[in-house]
């Protein structure tokens, strides 16, 4: 096992970005809510103590036994987990005047704390909270304060418990990074190895033992996440992992040839199904956007299901869910809520009896590149932007004809091919086209024309939960726009979307 650092979830917001600065530090942690906490093994650091919307003052409010710990592991609370210490052991949390939202400046500092080390007098960090620590415990000591807040971060006396009151996950706190450094590097003594080779090295060797002589089957998608997943638990078991890529009339333009021929060098063994006419069938008439993504999942599961059948003695499917999907699951205030139903393999229905494996459960999309890099995946598959699973069902606006998904496969794959031409292909977290069920009229060559109109989308993000559009150069779009409407038969008028993630979304259904 690795050494860890467990954060435990009051349900902020922020939690994850916690995790993910604690990972850049190269050092492993695990996210858990408060009230599941996992047995304290030796592996385990030190713990964080995340912020939450809940008030300490209020009854029922997420509480924890921290005697187990205090004393034995250094505890880090932030925000909500501050106050909790603070309260519980003696202290006092009022509302404090105003809610304090904002940027604040450390003015008071402890230069001979641990925590402190190397930060600057003055230091700006990120504040959001409505209650204050108005006293603190006896043997609790303030090492720093602000102008408005007296107690913004404290330490107990002969033990590494620390509170602060402020967020140095959140970027704003500009010296956060090393604040977080400090504690899991000089406090909880972690040694900054955990990198992709290691996660490879200890992921193969869990799936060697775990899957022994078993069969798996993996649904492969020519995405990066079940492309490294796959890879990792080939290296694991070698023949014994059969994947399954699916032609499910949604492609993009000649994209299951190429995903085949590019899988090719990597030594999977893939079995390319054509289902297209199974899956127009079932979208046949459905223009709803949920009903879609209804017929797509179940269709892929039936497929699926069929495969796995062919082959004899397969007792596992394979998938490629990363963390961001499993903290969802789990998180304190239940899952969040379903905006889209994602296409997932995840619920199975019974008559799959399959278990599932899933190697990258742990890892946050960026992490997913660097293993794949590691593991020597090639540019053209890590590099790739994402591509949702129902694919141009959710570009094209209401029903779904292999027509239409013909004509949008032409403008995509001239939108595409010119962000690359122009070299903006990397530049861009995902970009795609959009049918639209509107005509709009128009004049080609001295003839009326009265024709469909398709809109560009291409989007800047970390992880596809927020995004904002990309300004790609007019001369670009002005370029592809004439490309699109002399090459593409059908479609008369082109339209740029800049709307931003909230309030809008990636896709448009
Ligand atoms: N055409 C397909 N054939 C087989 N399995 C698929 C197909 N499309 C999606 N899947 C399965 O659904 C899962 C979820 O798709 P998703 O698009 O979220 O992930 P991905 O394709 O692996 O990565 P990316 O997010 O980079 O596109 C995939 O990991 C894969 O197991
Ligand atoms: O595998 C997938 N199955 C889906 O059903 C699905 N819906 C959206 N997406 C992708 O998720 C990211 C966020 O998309 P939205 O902003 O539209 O929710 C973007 O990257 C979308 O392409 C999907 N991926
Ligand atoms: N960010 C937080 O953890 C806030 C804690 C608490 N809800 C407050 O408003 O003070
Ligand atoms: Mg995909």
């Amino acid at each position: 096992m690795a050494e860890q650092i467990l954060i435990l979830d009051f349900g902020s917001q922020y939690t994850q970005l916690i995790a993910r600065r604690v990972r850049e530090l190269n050092v492993y942690c695990e996210i858990h809510p408060f009230n599941k906490i996992p047995p304290i093994t030796p592996d385990i650091k030190g713990i964080i103590l995340s912020g939450s919307p809940c008030s300490v003052r209020d009854e029922g409010s997420p509480d924890l036994d921290l005697d187990q710990y205090r004393g034995k592991l250094p505890i880090l609370g932030v925000c909500y987990g501050a106050q909790l210490m603070a309260q519980k052991y003696g202290g006092n949390v009022a509302p404090s005047e105003i809610r304090e939202y904002g940027r604040a400046n450390l003015s008071h500092l402890d230069m001979h704390s641990a925590l402190f080390k190397e930060l600057t007098h003055g230091s700006q960090v990120w504040m959001s909270h409505g209650d204050t620590i108005k006293e603190l415990p006896v043997g609790f000591d303030i090492i720093a304060s602000t102008p408005s807040v007296r107690i913004a971060a404290y330490k107990v006396e002969g033990e590494d418990t620390f509170g602060i009151q402020f967020h140095p996950e959140v970027t704003h706190s500009l010296e956060g990074k090393n604040l977080l450094r400090n504690f899991v590097v000089q406090i909880c003594d972690c040694s900054q190895d955990w990198t992709s080779d290691v996660f490879i090295d200890i992921t193969i060797d869990e799936l060697k033992q775990t899957l022994g002589d078993d069969k798996v089957v993996m649904g492969l998608s020519g995405g990066v996440d079940s492309s490294v997943a796959a890879t990792l638990i080939h290296r694991a078991i070698g023949e014994n992992l059969t994947c399954v890529f699916v032609d499910n009339g949604l492609l993009r333009k000649s994209e299951f040839e190429e995903v085949l021929e590019s899988y090719k060098g990597l030594g999977l063994n893939v079995i390319g199904v054509d289902a297209k006419a199974k899956f127009y069938a079932a979208l046949a008439g459905i223009s709803d956007p949920e009903g879609k993504r209804k017929a797509i999942g179940r269709t892929f599961i039936e497929v699926f299901d069929e495969e796995a059948s062919k082959i004899t003695g397969v007792k596992w499917l394979g998938q490629g869910t990363i963390y961001p999907d499993v903290i969802e699951s789990v998180s304190v205030n239940g899952p969040s809520a379903t905006i889209k139903s994602h296409h997932n393999v995840g619920g199975l229905p019974d008559f799959m009896k399959l278990k599932v494996v899933e190697p990258l459960k742990t890892l946050f999309k960026d992490g997913v590149r660097e293993v794949g890099r590691a593991l020597e995946i090639p540019e053209n598959i890590i590099g790739r932007h994402p591509f949702p699973g129902p694919g141009l069902a959710i570009r094209i606006l209401g029903d779904i004809t292999p027509e239409k998904v013909q004509t949008l496969q032409e403008v995509d794959a001239i939108f595409i091919q010119g962000l690359r031409d122009h070299g903006l292909y990397d530049e861009v977290w995902q970009a795609g086209a959009i049918l639209l069920p509107v005509q709009s009229v128009g004049v080609m060559g001295d003839e009326r024309t009265y024709e469909r109109v398709v809109a560009l989308r291409a989007v800047s993000s970390v992880d596809g939960m927020t995004a904002d559009w990309v300004h790609l150069p007019y001369e670009f779009l002005g370029k592809v726009s004439n490309d699109i409407i002399n090459k593409v038969k059908g479609v008369n008028r082109v339209v740029y979307d800049i709307s931003s993630k909230p309030p809008a979304t990636i896709e448009w259904e």
